[in-house]
């Protein structure tokens, strides 16, 4: 047998810890929290606005393939920074165990801000789909690395029963083809990192572009770090940037935000010149 990847590796955990979970707070009673008789904001209509910056700004304490990154920024100035700064919408790391976060960072970005949160995790079963509804989020991230098709299309259809916006992420053609659903899908992120040996290239973004339909928002997420790395791929379709390290790693994530928004400002400025 192969030696597992680290993606392995979290997929186990993560399956032991969501029937964990499970059996504490049932479905039942999450379906009692007040967010499931709200109505979510939609990521793909904030993405598209021509007055925000298409920054998904993700608030993110580790990873797997950088060690901690930022132990002591609090969530509520950070992701409230974000937005002032000029962000289009969150991002919000829930993994406890290899990223860090946990399901109350997600609970007081949402008390704090007025924008679409999307919920950052590794979705394997419906359960988690619930608690991302009942914590507030506007949108799920399923990977189609660890989904079949046909589980991609049984989660995004109770996520969008449920409101909720689907970003699917990919890193091949192959995923791509083999995951995307018109009924279950809204946003496909193409992940510039390799989750099997975290290499990370834009030029993923960059060739899977022209092979994302047109009618679904496209994201390109990880390793983006100047104006330029956005402008590049916004020429070639992208409509939102999913930026973390390159915020979490200062001390201040939310002035390098806006230090970011200020460059691609000034790039604006000189093209419509
Ligand atoms: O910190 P970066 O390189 O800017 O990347 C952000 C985001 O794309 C990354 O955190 C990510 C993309 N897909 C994921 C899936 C699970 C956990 C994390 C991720």
């Amino acid at each position: 047998m192969s030696t597992p990847t680290i993606l392995d590796t979290i997929i186990a955990h993560k399956r032991r810890e969501v029937a964990e979970r499970q059996s504490l707070v049932p479905a039942k009673l999450l379906e009692q929290s007040l967010h499931f008789g709200s109505q979510p904001l939609s990521l793909c209509k904030y993405l598209q606005r021509d007055d925000l910056s298409g920054i998904i700004a993700e608030f993110k304490r580790k990873s797997p393939s950088k060690g901690v990154i930022n132990a002591h920024a609090p969530v509520e100035r950070t992701t409230l920074g974000y937005m002032q700064a000029g962000a289009s919408a969150l991002s919000v790391l829930t993994d406890t165990e290899f990223f860090g976060g946990k399901n109350e960072d997600l609970t007081i970005a949402r008390r704090f801000n007025f924008c679409p949160i999307l919920r950052k995790d590794f979705v394997v079963d419906e359960y988690q789909i619930l608690e991302a509804k009942s914590l507030g989020a506007d949108a799920v991230l399923l990977i189609a690395a660890v989904l079949s098709g046909e589980e991609v299309l049984r989660l995004g259809r109770l996520a969008k029963s449920l409101g909720l916006e689907v970003l699917l992420e990919i890193h091949s053609a192959q995923e791509l083809d083999a995951a995307l659903h018109p009924d279950a899908v809204s946003l496909v992120g193409v992940n510039n990192r390799n989750l099997h040996d975290f290499s990370v290239s834009l030029d993923t973004s960059g060739e899977l572009a022209r092979l994302i339909p047109a009618e679904y928002v496209k994201v390109t997420e990880s390793g983006l770090r100047t104006a330029a790395d956005i402008e590049a791929l916004r020429a070639v379709g992208y409509r939102g940037f999913l930026i973390g390290e390159t915020f979490m790693r200062h001390s201040r994530p939310e002035k390098a935000c806006a230090a970011l928004v200020q460059q691609l400002r000034a790039t604006e400025a000189v093209t419509l010149l």
